[in-house]
């Protein structure tokens, strides 16, 4: 599946000089001196296109500090004018769209509690009709492509082509090194279906602690993101929000010069005709392996024939108990990844499964 996007380049509406864009600021916007001083801060280190605050925050749990709400909202322009960076805040309501933008804010982020939800992602896109602000939408909740791609398309039906996505990771049921799992797979074919559509990493509430944030923000330039949203404070321990995930305007710079920053390709010729080769050798592999595969699924269809002919069920747990531990031991000595393996296996098998029910449902040709 693909999905068609009329989006506005990241570039035309953000000059960052080919860079990454960038995103800064404080988790919550919690006092006028607080925002002021983060954000002179972030200015003075000059890593910036954009500040980001939160003014109105969803929790997890009511009686934490949920936002300061509309008194926040000059502080931010006071910062704007003073920096001449654009800011950007999370919105929930159609309310918090009036008072945002009532307050001259250029950027609108759409919550990952809020995308999960066709119904205020609708209101939301609603409110903007006819409105030209740049909109990012931050991942679902849960590791849904198809509700992401859907707030995108609502929000194009209501005219918004200034679009992009935030990848800030998934809940989980179980503690994990990070707070939420990165599932880079989901953020990925998310681009694979809609590549215009930029991509932002946001490995503050992806890492839920500051020693985590380097080594995510290097993935994100990896994977060639079109940018970062960081959270920062001026004093970080003592934050209102997210206190563990935050870390100095100073320490952000630091931490960005320390990463590498990669192109997309090479202009070098050598490397283009060694690549080559190589993919050339891939193309080939890949031929025998999916041919491999197509003479697997031959015999397992013969043998779902055999099957249906002596009344036979189609699952036979012994034998794929003895498949799956041998293949996993072939795994190990080739040294390659046991979850791949697993995984592989695990398809292999559900696409034996319902190959051999096709042939059961089929009449025997006997
Ligand atoms: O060995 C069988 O009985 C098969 O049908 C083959 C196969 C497989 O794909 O390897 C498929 C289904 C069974 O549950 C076990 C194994």
């Amino acid at each position: 599946m693909s999905a068609t996007l009329d989006i506005v380049p990241l570039q035309d509406w953000i000059n960052t000089n080919g860079k990454p864009l960038m995103i800064a600021g404080p988790c919550s916007a919690e006092t006028e001196e607080q925002v002021w001083e983060t954000v002179t801060q972030i200015a003075k280190e000059g890593y910036a296109h954009v500040i980001r605050a939160g003014v109105w925050k969803p929790r997890t749990r009511p009686g934490s500090f949920e936002g300061m709400g509309e008194a926040a909202l000059p502080w931010l322009q006071a910062v704007k004018k003073e920096t001449g960076l654009p800011v950007a805040v999370e919105v929930a309501t159609p309310e918090h769209i009036e008072l945002a933008l009532k307050y001259g804010v250029d950027i609108l982020w759409i919550g990952a509690r809020t995308t999960v939800n066709p119904f205020n992602v609708q209101e939301i896109a609603d409110a903007l009709k006819g409105v030209d602000v740049p909109v990012l939408v931050k991942n679902p909740v849960n590791p849904d492509v198809a509700l992401w791609i859907g707030a995108f398309e609502r929000l194009q039906n209501a005219g918004l082509k200034k679009l992009a996505a935030i990848h800030r990771g998934f809940s989980n049921m179980q503690e994990t090194k990070y707070r939420n799992s990165p599932m880079w797979q989901i953020a990925l074919e998310l681009k694979r279906q809609v590549p215009n559509l930029p991509l932002i990493g946001d490995p503050s509430h992806m890492a839920g602690k500051r020693a985590y944030l380097a080594e995510l923000t290097q993935r994100f330039l990896d994977l060639d993101y079109d940018g970062l949203i960081i959270e920062t404070h001026r004093d970080p321990d003592k934050a209102w929000s997210d206190a563990s995930q935050q870390l100095t305007p100073a320490a952000l710079g630091e931490m960005l010069r320390q990463l590498q920053v990669r192109e997309p390709d090479s202009a070098d010729t050598l490397y283009h005709s060694h690549m080559d080769e190589l993919r050339a050798k891939i193309d080939n592999i890949d031929r025998e392996l999916l041919e491999v595969l197509a003479a697997r699924m031959a015999i397992v269809e013969k043998m779902g024939e055999y099957k249906r002919d002596n009344s036979v069920t189609i699952f036979q747990i012994d034998r794929w108990k003895q498949v799956h531990a041998s293949r996993a031991e072939m795994a190990k000595k080739l040294g390659l990844y046991s979850d791949l393996v697993e995984d592989l296996y695990r398809l292999i098998h559900e696409a034996s499964i319902r190959k051999q029910t096709e042939v059961m449902n089929s009449v025997s040709q006997a």
